[in-house]
């Protein structure tokens, strides 16, 4: 499959999300897609997936049998079996053949208990879980995984994670997104960023989290505090720490120590120094 020069912007007037996006995917990949919020992920996703036409250039040799899980299924007004059938026959399965494959897919999942359920009653999680069922009552050769994961428990996670190698493995296209760094680490075989509406090659240190780095006069002691402490030559203190954890380590730090004066707070990418 072949993303050829594409381009998307959601109006006229808008800008270009994308611009001139170039990506092979070739049978038996496991592609992450990363990039800052609001860079085109999603975008990309949905073009890849067919939702959306690109607006300048072409996608190419696209599976038939292709399937796309967004991270929220909509809330629709049927019943999990009834949808899930309703589905399987849309892609062309027997009666037969589409309720043993959601009887599988709603077991692996640990999700039986959930058949007679309506959709819109289930948990974040538990849609999710169904979401993934339907992607894979057609067996795709093209699976596209848009923060699938976010919702999950860590079984359903972990399974899901399982079924991204088994189409990789059996010569499928997986394409994939999720905040989690770690997610897929080992398995995928190329990495992108969108960039300014390109995609750039990565590497696993374009996923890292960011960390902030907090730089303090003195050094107050103790530190039950989180973060890793290091002492600087000028008498100051170095913490170091995942970003997203910055705002709660420094409300603590300043209730904990008022007197301490933080000279700086920068973010770096990666683990820091
Ligand atoms: N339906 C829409 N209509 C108009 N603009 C949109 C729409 N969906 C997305 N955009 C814009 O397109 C840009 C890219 O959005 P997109 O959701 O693809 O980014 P993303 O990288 O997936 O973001 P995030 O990491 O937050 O999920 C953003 O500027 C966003 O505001």
């Amino acid at each position: 499959m072949l993303l050829n020069g594409v381009g998307y912007r959601y109006s006229l007037r808008a800008p270009w999300v994308l611009d001139r996006v170039h990506l092979e995917l070739g049978p038996g990949s496991l592609t992450r897609i990363g990039g800052y919020n609001g860079s085109g992920k999603s975008t990309l996703m949905r073009i890849a997936a067919g939702v959306h036409r690109p607006g300048r250039g072409s996608v190419l040799e696209r599976p038939a049998r292709a399937a796309y899980v967004p991270g929220q299924l909509p809330a629709v007004p049927f019943k999990v079996q009834d949808y899930l059938l309703q589905l399987g026959r849309i892609q062309g399965l027997s009666p037969a053949e589409a309720e043993s494959r959601l009887t599988a897919g709603l077991e692996r999942f640990e999700a039986s208990g959930y058949r007679k359920h309506r959709i819109g009653d289930l948990s974040r999680g538990t849609a999710q879980k169904v979401a993934i069922v339907q992607a894979l009552l057609g067996e795709p050769e093209l699976l596209i995984l848009d923060e699938a994961w976010t919702s999950l428990d860590a079984a359903g996670q972990r399974e899901l994670d399982e079924v991204a190698r088994t189409v990789r493995d059996g010569g499928g296209i997986v394409v994939y997104v999720d905040h989690d760094a770690q997610r897929l680490a080992e398995d995928a075989t190329a990495a992108y960023v969108l960039r300014d509406g390109v995609l750039i090659a990565a590497s696993a240190a374009d996923f890292a989290v960011p960390t902030a780095l907090i730089d303090l006069e003195g050094a107050p002691e103790p530190w039950p505090l989180p973060g890793r402490v290091r002492a600087l030559a000028d008498g100051g203190t170095r913490v170091s720490i995942d970003a997203q954890h910055s705002d709660r380590l420094l409300r603590e730090l300043l209730t904990q120590y008022p007197k301490t004066h933080v000279r700086t707070v920068r973010m770096v990418e990666g683990g820091g120094e």
